[in-house]
């Protein structure tokens, strides 16, 4: 199995890839990273030098790259991560997240459809044999939910409502219609907010982990009230390995931890769990959260129903979010230099930006 994972540099990524690599050292895995600000190869340093992987630098913008690509290696399966997935982002550069996660993920499905369609072994009906192209995807492609009983089934209807979420919600569109037309052989999944090591420090999470660490303000959008549910990155990722493996052709997966968590309750926990991990008297913390301005369009509530992949394919996440939360913080505290490298330059200029906007 000569293995394509895109964005494997990056957060979800770097985990997709660790796990494959070292799971099945029968498969050939490449790691295909442009290596945004977002792209780390420090995150894979464990198993750089591992006989089943090799990482290529490249653009999924890049069509030509990509044929090319495809014609050397005669990849059996694509797991594509590769995305811009920054919300706030999305909202002051919203072209660029066309760019990467809807002309990219079509460009990727033409790379793969003509050289599994070219292929010497293929023909006709057959040449997709063998053959699977997974794309990674977003639960906030179904929109904001208002409703308390309200949960994203797969079969919810799309309301994208950020560019970000649209542009997910088009590429996904992109993967469904080439199954349908050209009879890809897809499958998909929409995953609920991730968190853990290597989450770079521009989401919710590791962000307040670095503020509070450096004493800079907390910054809670709005009132703190919007609600995610939040599974630990290395479940995902084995959520992925089982459906890369097991989902049914065609099919779509929603991947959460029934975990609920209002922004603001999320922050004092993590502001108690610093203080406890930094030796700081009860309460140090909690006084550095500020609210600012809301995000544009903010989604009120994210939850997913992941019966279907629990029920269908067997999966279920292995952590407790408190558990998880409390492994998240001790590797970040125990990486400082990783933290150190990600949020110098560039990060300031843009951050220091961003609050002073809002
Ligand atoms: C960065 C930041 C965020 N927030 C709020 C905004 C959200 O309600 C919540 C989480 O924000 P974050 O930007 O970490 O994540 P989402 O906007 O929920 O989106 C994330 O989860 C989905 C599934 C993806 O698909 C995205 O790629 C991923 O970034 O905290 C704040 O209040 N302050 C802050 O400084």
């Amino acid at each position: 199995m000569k293995l394509l994972i895109t964005g494997g540099a990056g957060f979800i990524g770097s985990h997709v890839v660790r796990l494959f690599v070292t799971k099945y050292p029968e498969y050939q895995i490449y790691n295909l990273d442009k290596l945004t600000y977002a792209g780390n190869l420090a995150n894979l340093a464990d198993i750089e030098d591992a006989p089943n992987y090799t990482f290529v630098k490249g653009d999924i913008t890049d069509a030509k790259f990509l044929e090319d690509m495809f014609a050397e290696i005669p990849f059996d399966g694509v797991i594509h991560l590769a995305a811009e997935s920054h919300v706030d982002r999305s909202i002051t550069d919203p072209m660029s997240f066309v760019l990467t996660n809807v002309v990219g993920t079509v460009n990727l499905l033409n790379a793969a459809k003509n050289s599994w369609q070219n292929s010497e072994t293929a023909g006709g009906a057959h040449a997709f044999e063998g053959k699977r192209f997974y794309h990674v995807s977003t639960d906030e492609v179904y929109g904001s939910l208002h409703n308390p009983d309200e949960f994203f089934l797969e079969t919810t209807s799309y309301d994208p409502q950020s560019p970000y979420s649209a542009s997910k919600a088009a590429s996904d569109h992109f993967v469904r219609a080439y199954g349908n037309t050209y009879k890809m052989p897809v499958v998909l999944s929409n995953c609920s907010n991730n968190y853990g090591p290597n989450h770079f420090p521009e989401k919710l999470i590791p962000l307040m982990i670095h503020n509070i660490q450096t004493n800079k303000p907390l910054p809670v959008y709005g009132k703190g009230e919007n609600v995610r549910d939040w599974l630990f990155v290395v479940d995902h990722a084995r959520a992925i390995d089982t459906v890369f493996h097991k989902g049914v052709l065609g099919e779509t997966y929603n991947i959460g931890g029934f975990n609920e968590w209002k922004n603001i309750d999320l922050v004092h926990l993590l502001c108690a769990t610093m203080d406890r991990k930094l030796g700081r008297p009860e309460g140090t913390s909690a006084q550095l959260i500020t609210y600012v301005t809301d995000r544009a369009g903010h989604d009120l509530r994210y939850a997913i129903d992941a019966n279907k992949i629990m029920t269908e394919l067997g999966w279920e996440p292995s952590l407790q979010f408190e558990e998880g939360l409390e492994k998240t913080v001790d590797w970040f505290l125990a990486n400082q230099e990783w933290l150190d490298n990600v949020t110098s330059g560039a990060y300031q200029t843009y951050y220091k930006g961003m609050y002073t906007n809002r």
